[in-house]
């Protein structure tokens, strides 16, 4: 309990000065009418103290029993997945959803849309699909905060030659009236090529070591993120993605993929797949488990994106989950991928991407696939990864 200590200081000085009046009068003989009065002011001035000070007490106490129940409830919460160091920082976001006067779009019908998918999730936030926004509503809405759109991309090793076709397509398709800065992390700055950007975008090289085994690259993504946010660009940007580098960019990614947190399903598993066959990590040693009988998706780590904080938050996590495996000598199944898709059950996705926003090339595209948005290379993985391997 907090006694308020400034509050009885000040009184008891108040008290005392009156306390000193009142023997004053008495030794002066000061008419008994002043003196009455003087005594009437001194008790107001107590009895004011003693009410203030008492309900301090009361209000202390009573936050003390909060937080003592805050502490018991969190001690019952034993699986909360966050990172160890949450940032509490605030992050840009949308402030509201107004748009230019005069603009020009087709009428939003209640009516029509895409049924041959399902297009909201069960904690009833976006499942975006072609189809389910219009380009132009979309992009006005967030183009008028004008966000400060961060890309993070590791090229390390081999994987520094696919750099020239994400980042001509991606000027191509990505983003195009957004401001946008790819940050590549590289072993090899001067294989970075030469690419001619759009108005307000950017490249920014960062140094990153050289791994033997590509394992190394793919969980030291969470890693390098994790230092570069806290390092540079909390101060650069407002919203980040997370991409793989071996990609194309075929069709318009715009405004309909920012949210608070937006994941994307991983195109092997979205239709048929029973959520016990999700290639989750099965087990229990890893910090990445996820038990049979769980999850609602699965999703790839080959694109995300979010608002700077709560990617923070995400990557953080990642990193700091399987460090602690490491100590333990564990490799999840799906490295990263592994942890991110528990964080994301657990922290769910505020909007979900449908695979359009990452096909593959060695898959044939579905009919519910209306657009492919980018699409994975088909690589030899003998050749471009350190230690090989599928
Ligand atoms: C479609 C999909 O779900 N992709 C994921 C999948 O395999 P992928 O086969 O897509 O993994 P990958 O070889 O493309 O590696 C992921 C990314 O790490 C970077 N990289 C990797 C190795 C290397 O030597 N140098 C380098 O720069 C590069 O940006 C690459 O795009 O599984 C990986 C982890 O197991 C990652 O979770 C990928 O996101
Ligand atoms: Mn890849």
């Amino acid at each position: 309990m907090i006694v308020p200590m400034h509050l009885s200081i000040q009184s008891l000085s108040v008290i005392s000065a009156a306390v000193k009046g009142l023997r004053m009068c008495f030794l002066l003989r000061i008419p008994s009418k002043a003196y009455y009065f003087i005594s009437f002011i001194v008790l107001l001035i107590f009895l004011r103290t003693f009410y203030r000070y008492s309900q301090d007490i009361i209000r202390n106490s009573a936050s003390t029993m909060c937080f003592d129940d805050m502490e018991l409830t969190m001690e019952k919460q034993t699986n909360v997945v966050e990172a160890k160091h949450r940032s509490n920082k605030v992050s840009w976001s949308i402030e509201n959803l107004s748009i230019p006067n005069g603009l020009i779009y087709p009428q939003p019908s209640t009516q029509k849309g895409r049924t041959d998918v399902n297009c909201v999730t069960n904690w009833n936030v976006p499942l975006v699909w072609e189809g389910t926004f219009d380009p132009i509503v979309i992009d006005a809405i967030y183009k008028k905060t004008n966000p400060r759109v961060g890309v993070m991309i590791f090229a390390v090793g081999k994987y520094t030659g696919f750099l020239k076709g994400f980042l001509e397509t991606g000027e191509k398709h990505f983003l195009t009236d957004f401001r946008v800065t790819y940050y590549i992390f590289t072993d090899n700055e001067k294989e970075v090529p030469a690419i001619a950007l759009g108005k307000g975008r950017k490249i920014t090289v960062l140094p990153v070591p050289s791994a033997k085994r590509w394992q190394e690259v793919v969980f030291g993504r969470m890693k390098w993120a994790t230092i570069t946010i806290d390092k540079q660009i909390r101060n650069e940007a407002d919203y980040l993605f997370l991409m793989d580098v071996d990609s194309l960019f075929h069709n318009r990614i715009g405004a309909e993929s920012f949210s608070r947190l937006s994941a994307v399903l991983h195109r092997g598993y979205y239709k048929n797949t029973e959520r016990a066959n999700f290639p989750y990590e099965r087990h229990p040693e890893s910090r990445a488990y996820i038990p049979v009988g769980e999850g609602d998706y699965y999703y790839t780590a080959a694109v995300l994106g979010g608002y700077l904080e709560d990617i923070y938050n995400l990557v953080r996590y990642c990193y700091e989950q399987s460090e602690e495996d490491s100590k333990n000598k564990i490799e999840a199944v799906w490295q990263e991928e592994s942890h991110l898709n528990k964080y994301l059950l657990y922290n769910k996705p505020t909007k979900v991407l449908s695979p359009e926003y990452l096909w593959s090339d060695y898959d044939a595209v579905p009919a519910d696939i209306k657009v492919v948005r980018i699409s994975q290379l088909k690589k030899n993985y003998a050749e471009v990864r350190p230690n090989g391997g599928h």
